[in-house]
């Protein structure tokens, strides 16, 4: 892992540093735009065609349904069912507590304004299934669904070699009360969930993370199409800030918990000390060795750099700069410096909170904003499943009163028909 020292580079090094992905993503865009052409074209077909390609998988049906889901879900492993049924529970129990509840406001006398909140009705639910199958993100996703009381759930995930899904997203599916599980993966699954197809449903958002080639054409489809996404979720990324009270071994693990993720995964190591750093190095190197995805993550590791600071509050400016998916704060210190995070999609406290505890079961959600998303986008809660209507009601003493503030405001802006819709009102009501 290359070491840079944080007061030697320049601005503009600092900038090249935190930019990922940059150079690789005109290529995809094109890629991608063909791909989600050829599914708007075919339906289908596109997708059985693609699976062919991409997933070395002939399709004779688009999906896995019930009684096949029930099959596939009694064939795992009691202790797996158990660990899933935590996670479950405890992301549930977290979720549950977002439910938005607000206040009807009098804005001013007879004029009352709220918000009530309804679920987006039809949603798509993205399952990655490329490198590693992760039933986990089909809880984080499915829960706060169901949660939130979204209608139609639309499921996607990339057919298996055997042109099915495997046991333990169809156990989730059994949990979560889902019927369908689609086999379609990466762009023309997204492709397919915005436009529709002969067997998929078009949907009004499409959620979940995935690889560059998921999270462009999500980027496309939400430009192109009227289905919004939650956010770009792509390869994932972890930034460990460290001082002097981190521990090597778990500071690599973390790092090394993330490179495994994908080849373009990133794992960055922020340090006040010298020593704690070139130990952390050295235990990526040897723990590296005993993975089984040893390839993958030495090539996310070489991807990956270290940066020597002065000070934590020298690496939070660093961190916010870089804005990354899972900020771990290293340090027995951590309550000192929380306020300064500004950038982080999800942060992880102390010696003893390891990032894999939010990706799996402590309850948070694990689809989160890489490439520095996280300067403007939260990771998906139960806000992501609902909109907020507002509504307001005006009793004749509210036109009364705020009618010729709209009036003037109306005038001024040479909208007389605005004008007049209390005007009207005003004439009646004196
Ligand atoms: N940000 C987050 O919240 C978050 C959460 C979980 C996982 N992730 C990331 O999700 C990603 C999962 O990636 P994955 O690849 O394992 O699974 P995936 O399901 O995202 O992608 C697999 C699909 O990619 C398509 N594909 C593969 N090669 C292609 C090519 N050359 N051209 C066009 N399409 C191609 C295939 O259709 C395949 O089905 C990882 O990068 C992981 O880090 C991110
Ligand atoms: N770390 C991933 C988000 O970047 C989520 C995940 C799923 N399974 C394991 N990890
Ligand atoms: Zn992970």
């Amino acid at each position: 892992m290359k070491t840079y020292k944080y007061n030697e580079l320049s601005e503009a090094a600092v900038w090249g540093l935190v930019s990922r992905n940059a150079d690789s993503n005109n290529e995809i865009r094109g890629a991608v735009e063909n791909i989600i052409a050829e599914v708007k074209a075919n339906g289908d077909d596109a997708l059985k065609a693609f699976a062919s390609r991409f997933d070395k998988v002939e399709l004779d049906q688009m999906f896995i349904g019930k009684q096949a889901i029930a099959e596939l879900a009694n064939n795992i492993e009691e202790d797996v069912k158990q660990a899933i049924t935590v996670a479950y529970q405890n992301i549930r129990k977290f979720h549950e507590t977002q439910r938005a509840r607000e206040e009807k406001t009098e804005t001013s006398v007879g004029v009352t304004c709220w918000r009530e909140v309804r679920a987006i009705e039809k949603v798509g639910l993205y399952i990655p299934g490329g490198s590693a199958v992760l039933p986990s993100t089909f809880l984080m996703l499915g829960i706060p669904a169901k949660i939130a009381g979204c209608k139609e759930i639309v499921v996607c995930s990339p057919p298996q070699k055997n042109g099915s899904i495997n046991g333990y997203v169809a156990y989730v599916a059994q949990l979560l009360g889902i019927e369908k599980v689609y086999l379609a993966g990466g762009a023309q699954a997204v492709a397919a969930m915005a436009y529709g197809t002969e067997s998929i449903p078009k949907v009004d958002k499409i959620f979940g993370p995935g690889n560059q080639f998921v999270t462009m054409a999500k980027t496309i489809i939400q430009s192109t199409t009227n289905t919004a996404i939650d956010m770009p979720a792509g390869p994932s990324e972890v930034l460990v800030l460290a001082d002097e009270t981190a521990n090597p071994k778990y500071v690599a693990a973390d790092l090394l918990a993330q490179a495994e993720h994908g080849a373009d995964s990133q794992a960055v190591l922020v340090c006040t000390d010298e020593n704690i750093l070139e130990q952390s190095i050295l235990e990526v190197e040897k723990q590296i060795k005993t993975l089984p995805r040893q390839e993958i993550a030495a090539k996310a590791i070489a991807n990956s750099y270290a940066v020597l600071v002065d000070s934590l509050a020298k690496g939070m400016d660093f961190s916010n700069i870089y804005a990354p998916e899972h900020l771990i704060l290293a340090t027995e210190k951590w309550s000192a410096i929380t306020d300064k995070i500004v950038n982080a999609g999800s942060v992880f406290l102390g010696n003893l909170t390891p990032e894999s505890a939010g990706d799996y079961a402590s309850g948070t959600n694990h689809t989160l904003p890489t490439s520095a998303y996280a300067k403007s986008y939260s990771g998906v809660s139960l806000d992501s499943f609902v909109k907020k209507i507002t509504f307001q009601h005006i009793s004749a003493e509210g036109i009364r009163n705020l009618g010729p503030t709209v009036e003037i405001l109306a005038e001024i802006e040479g909208l007389h028909a605005h004008k007049n819709a209390v005007t009207v009102r005003l004439s009646d009501n004196k």
